[in-house]
């Protein structure tokens, strides 16, 4: 028989009124759960993300495909994924639309190994595998993970060698920054600091040049961007912080002929990186 809701007796007496069961006899003992360690993963969206990360030498736990998402383009992906010996999945669409962490997968999600975080030493010490003068970008507190993706994108296009970004208050490097760099974050060494003018005096010790990119600098095509350097970003909102400021050599700057005071960070960050590729690269 149903223990009614408003049965007093029964709740003083420790009844569980929705089973009829004694909630003192019945009850399993409280245990500590032991602590499930963090999975140190994180997933690769889309077509162009997933297809870098393959191309590097990023480690791949496994593909996630959408059932019938094979004809449609993606043989690159399943050639290299066999090379590699790398487990694909077909899924239901359904389930790569429940796990997504942009919103856009495109039928395809990769289980990757976390990223490794680098040194600004090892930044500079690839420049000197490459026989290159170090170029290092510096983002200053940047909020807005689809400009940091872009960023990446165009950094790698332009022979940066490394990124470095703030351990606070900034972009990390998710799964919509990673989409948004269509998968070049998977070839760029990015590291993390806590003290970014630290960073800039310590580079400098090391010969680097430091250049603030604001709106009130040198034109850009006026100002030398060879050797040794590094290009400071600023953040979305309140641009370059003082200290930081205090600890660039030089500021550069892209005149602004329109209505509007600034560019979007990225898109400043792309003008800025062509130009020093141009420099650097000795091209006209
Ligand atoms: C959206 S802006 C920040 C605007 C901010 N309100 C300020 O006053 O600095 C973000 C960053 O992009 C870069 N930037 C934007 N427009 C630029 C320009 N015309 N010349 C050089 N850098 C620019 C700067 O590094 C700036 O800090």
């Amino acid at each position: 028989m149903k223990a009614k809701r408003n049965d007093k007796n029964a709740k003083e007496q420790g009844k569980d009124l929705r089973r009829g069961k004694d909630k003192s006899t019945d009850l399993p003992e409280k245990t500590d759960k032991p602590e499930r360690p963090p999975r140190d993963v994180r997933q690769i969206e889309g077509k162009n993300p997933v297809l870098e990360a393959l191309r590097s030498d990023v480690t791949i736990e496994k593909i996630m495909v959408a059932k019938g998402r094979r004809e449609t383009g993606n043989t690159e992906i399943f050639d290299l994924a066999k090379e590699r010996n790398i487990k694909i999945q077909m899924v239901d669409r359904k389930k790569l639309d429940y796990s997504t962490k942009t919103g856009n997968h495109q039928g395809i999600i990769a289980v990757a190994t976390n990223f490794s975080y680098y040194e600004p030493e090892q930044m500079i010490q690839k420049a000197k595998d490459l026989g290159e003068d170090p170029f290092i970008v510096v983002l200053d507190q940047l909020t807005d993970p689809h400009n940091f993706g872009a960023i990446i994108r165009s950094a790698d296009a332009c022979g940066v060698h490394g990124i470095i970004i703030t351990k606070n208050r900034s972009v990390d490097l998710t799964p919509i920054a990673v989409k948004a760099s269509a998968g070049a974050a998977e070839h760029m060494m990015i590291g993390k600091v806590t003290n970014l003018a630290q960073t800039l005096q310590d580079l400098k010790e090391k010969g680097f040049w430091i250049g603030g990119a604001d709106m009130s600098g040198e034109a850009y095509y006026n100002t030398n961007l060879k050797g040794p350097l590094a290009i400071v970003i600023g953040s979305e909102g309140k641009g370059i912080g003082r200290l930081v400021k205090e600890n660039c050599d030089f500021t550069i700057s892209i005149p602004m002929y329109g209505n509007m005071e600034s560019l979007n960070a990225s898109v400043a960050a792309g003008v800025l990186f062509c130009e020093a590729a141009r420099q650097r690269k000795g091209e006209r």
